[in-house]
């Protein structure tokens, strides 16, 4: 078998062979992403025993991991994603810990369950991709800036093909005008310039994670990260800027500079669960505006003392702005509000399966 653990490229994790116990490599858990944070939920003699692995991969066989001399598959059981550390269990994989997340990436799925997908966990850093065409779109940008800060995680707006547009410029204000505390940049994606641009947030340790829709150029990135072409890209049809699909499951890469890639397929649908404090946060202009209303129910209606309306009227907030974040607010309010209905109805459902075995167990 080739030996593809070499150090200039992405650490390859699609062949299902380079997944059996391997003694022979090492890859140190801090070049996975190992950090301090992790490392206080456990201790050394804990670690020895069940050495951290990462989950890099989810399959419906289970979770590919990596560790170090480690690369294994677990069997379905621990309720992990792509980015979760996990305490290894030779002896009983399936019970392995997984261990507290940093942060956690979710979405509620489309389709009519309204269940939250897991999207990647343990990110320090989001770039979000679009590139300076058709793709632009502002409503989608905050979407995804929401879902970063709520996370702690560091969002990035990255405003792919640069080289194919004749002025990015409006593009690059249009992003900025979204939050004055996050960096925008724009770039050609294929070209050699990308890894500098990247590199203040892909340090040794770190792990980023490319978000965005199809042929925005997110495998390009990871392949830039990477040096080595490996996550495979495909030509999209320009006339209307859509892309086909090339990546079709979210896979997490090792780079030989010691960076873990998170590379997601383009996601349609981005609805918003639990992340009224990254709405908080992103439109926190506005937040900070409302929070000044005559009432703190106020809707921003007809109410005397309303300040956002006062800002309407002097030219101090942006209309179209303000509408996006009220939609945002009411979408994430109705999701976050069936999702609670549904984790309780899973708690009551759980709770009288457990009943009827006590039952018949007496
Ligand atoms: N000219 C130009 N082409 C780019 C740029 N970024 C990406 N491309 C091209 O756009 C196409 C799609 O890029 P990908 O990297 O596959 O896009 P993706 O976001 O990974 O797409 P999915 O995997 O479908 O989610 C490829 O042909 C790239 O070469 C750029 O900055 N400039
Ligand atoms: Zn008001």
């Amino acid at each position: 078998m080739k030996d593809h653990s070499d150090d200039t490229g992405l650490f390859p994790i699609s062949r299902p062979e380079q997944f059996r116990p391997s003694a022979t490599r090492t890859l140190h858990p801090q070049r996975l992403g190992w950090q301090n944070f992790f490392a206080q939920q456990t201790d050394v003699d804990e670690m020895a025993a069940t050495p951290p692995c990462r989950v890099v991969e989810v399959q419906r066989s289970g979770l590919r991991v990596l560790g170090d001399g480690l690369a294994t598959e677990i069997p379905p059981g621990p309720v992990a994603t792509v980015g979760d550390w996990l305490l290894f269990d030779a002896d009983h994989p399936q019970r392995s810990r997984v261990l507290d997340r940093k942060s956690l990436i979710k979405r509620r799925a489309a389709g009519h369950d309204r269940k939250e997908q897991l999207i990647g966990a343990n990110i320090d850093t989001a770039f979000i991709v679009t590139s300076c065409n058709a793709d632009f779109n502002l409503a989608r940008l905050e979407r995804y800036v929401a879902l970063a800060m709520e996370t702690q995680i560091t969002p990035v707006i990255l405003l792919t093909k640069a080289d194919l547009s004749d002025d990015p410029a409006p593009y690059l204000a249009d992003a900025r005008s979204i939050s004055d505390r996050i960096t925008v940049l724009s770039l050609d994606a294929r070209g050699d310039e990308a890894r500098g641009t990247l590199a203040p947030w892909c340090k040794p340790g770190q792990t980023v994670a490319f978000l965005g829709s199809s042929g925005v150029g997110k495998s390009t990135l990871t392949n830039a990260l990477s040096e080595t072409a490996q996550a495979a890209t495909q030509g999209i049809r320009e006339d209307d800027a859509r892309g086909r699909h090339t990546t079709s499951h979210r896979q997490l890469h090792i780079t030989g500079a010691g960076c873990a890639v998170l590379d997601t397929p383009g996601m349609r649908e981005l609805q918003l669960t639990d992340a009224s404090a990254g709405l908080e946060e992103t439109f926190a202009d506005l937040a900070t505006l409302a929070a000044s209303c005559k009432f703190n129910d106020c809707a921003h209606d007809t109410e005397p003392g309303c300040a956002v309306r006062a800002g309407l009227e002097t030219g101090e907030i942006d209309s179209d702005r303000l509408a996006r974040w009220r939609k945002l607010l009411a979408e994430e309010a109705f999701n976050s509000a069936t999702l609670a209905q549904r984790r309780a109805k899973d708690r009551a459902f759980g709770k009288m399966v457990r009943g009827i075995v006590k039952d018949n167990r007496k």
